[in-house]
Order: structure tokens, then C-alpha cells, then sequence
């Protein structure tokens, strides 16, 4: 893969008319998420938009229910023809499983190739003294990644969405087939705002993703387009 081809960007903006924008603005952008704010306001239209771009989609609406709601969301989902697709490894087996099986028939009803179903293992804006002292998990952080992690591997999800600072160990137990994404990567120039467990994107790189998602270093940047050359850049000093 290319090293522009690791780098999805998140089209965290309010309203069709300022991703439209966003996705003329970074031709060069090849992946681009569409997460909760902007579903929530333009629906499966801006998913049009990017699809006759020819662009692929991360769609990340981490879905967190119980199983029959899960399945249901998860059908309806897969039928839009996107890439990624996250659910919360905290649903439990029955709802993951369930999530696996209803990808596969949205997208079939809709003529449409399933996405990449991917678990979020524990939020990127977490820290290790709120998993303890606000959520009192009663591991320590990354046990509960890879936990996580493997609980979306057993029930047949494709892969898992972790920190940068805990891949590396995914990586080791999930191995090279599982896909790891990692948010909340920041390049040391910029901001890390409500990130808590970050690197950079050459330190993501080498500890195993596959994938990066860095959103306001890029969107939010004075020169969105020096900012993801930057990023391309420092990549691709790894090959
Ligand atoms: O654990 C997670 C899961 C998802 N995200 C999403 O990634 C982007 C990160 O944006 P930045 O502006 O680079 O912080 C955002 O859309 C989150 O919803 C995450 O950050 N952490």
C-alpha cells in the first residue's frame, strides 16, 4: 500500500456543504470517514457524494446495542457499499456475532460488497485513570485493548480499531490478518485537543497499523493540504 493509501482522513464537519468543500479542497485524499456528526446531518447523501468520487468510505458510527438493534443497524449499513463499518467490542459476543452475519446480508440484499467490520477495543480520548477511576475496569489498559480486541477476533470481525500505543501488542496476539486502525495519531506539530493515547504517524506505522485516521491535524490545519503532505511525507521516509 502507498503511503497516501494509509492515511483516512475524518470529515468531522457540520453539514454536506463544508464536506463537499473539504473533498474538493484534498483531491489527493483517497480514504475519507464519515463519522457521527456528519451522518447525523446529511445521512447516507454525503456517502453518495464520495462514492461517484470514486473514494473510499470509513464509515464510523460505532454502533453500541443490543443484539437485534446491532444486527438491524449493521444491515442497513452495509447496504450503502461503504469499506469499514466500527461497532463497540463492549456489545458482547451475541451482538457482535450478530453484526457479522447482518453485514453480510444488507450488503448481499443490496447487490453490494460487505464491508470490513471493525471493533473499537477503548476510546482514543480515554486515559488509563479514567478506564480505572471513572469506568473501574479492574485491568490495566492495555490488557483491556487486546481483550477487547480478541473478543471482536473470536466472534469473526475483521479487525479492531486501537490506540497507536497498544497496536504493536494487537498486532503480536491478532496477527497479520486482523485489520488495525488507529485514531488520535498526531504528528508532532500539532495539537493532541482530547486525545490521550497517541503517536505519531511514523511511530503508528512501524508499531502494525494498517491504517491511520488523523482528522483536525488536516482539517483544522491554516494549509489542510501542507499538513497531509506533511503526514504523506513523514511516512514515507519508513519505505
Ligand atoms: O477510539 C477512537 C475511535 C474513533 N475516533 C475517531 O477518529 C477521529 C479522530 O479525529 P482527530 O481530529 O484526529 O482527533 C474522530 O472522527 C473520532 O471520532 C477516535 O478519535 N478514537
Amino acid at each position: 500500500m502507498n503511503a497516501n493509501e494509509r492515511v483516512i482522513v475524518a470529515l468531522d464537519v457540520p453539514d454536506l456543504e463544508s464536506a463537499i468543500a473539504f473533498v474538493d479542497k484534498l483531491p489527493q485524499v483517497t480514504f475519507w470517514k464519515v463519522g457521527l456528526e456528519l451522518f447525523t446531518s446529511t445521512g447516507p447523501r454525503i456517502l453518495e457524494i464520495l462514492k461517484s468520487r470514486q473514494k473510499r468510505i470509513f464509515l464510523d458510527l460505532k454502533f453500541h446495542d443490543i443484539p437485534n438493534t446491532v444486527a438491524g443497524a449493521c444491515r442497513a449499513a452495509a447496504s450503502y457499499g461503504v469499506d469499514l463499518l466500527t461497532i463497540h467490542s463492549t456489545n458482547g459476543k451475541d451482538a457482535l456475532k450478530a453484526a457479522v452475519e447482518a453485514v453480510q446480508v444488507g450488503a448481499e440484499k443490496a447487490g453490494t460488497k460487505p464491508p470490513k467490520l471493525i471493533a473499537i477495543t477503548l476510546l482514543t480520548s480515554i486515559s488509563t485513570r479514567q478506564l480505572a477511576f471513572d469506568l473501574k475496569i479492574p485491568l490495566e489498559l492495555p490488557e483491556f485493548a487486546l481483550q477487547m480486541a480478541l473478543l471482536a477476533q473470536e466472534s469473526g470481525l475483521d479487525g479492531a480499531v486501537c490506540s497507536a500505543q497498544e497496536v504493536g501488542q494487537l498486532r503480536e496476539s491478532c496477527g497479520n490478518d486482523f485489520l488495525l486502525v488507529c485514531p488520535g495519531v498526531r504528528p508532532t506539530w500539532a495539537e493532541k485537543a482530547d486525545q490521550k493515547r497517541s503517536l505519531s504517524p511514523s511511530q503508528a506505522i512501524l508499531a502494525g497499523a494498517d491504517y491511520l485516521v488523523i482528522g483536525r491535524p488536516i482539517t483544522a490545519a491554516a494549509e489542510p493540504e501542507l499538513a497531509w503532505n506533511q503526514i504523506v511525507e513523514e511516512i514515507k521516509t519508513l519505505s
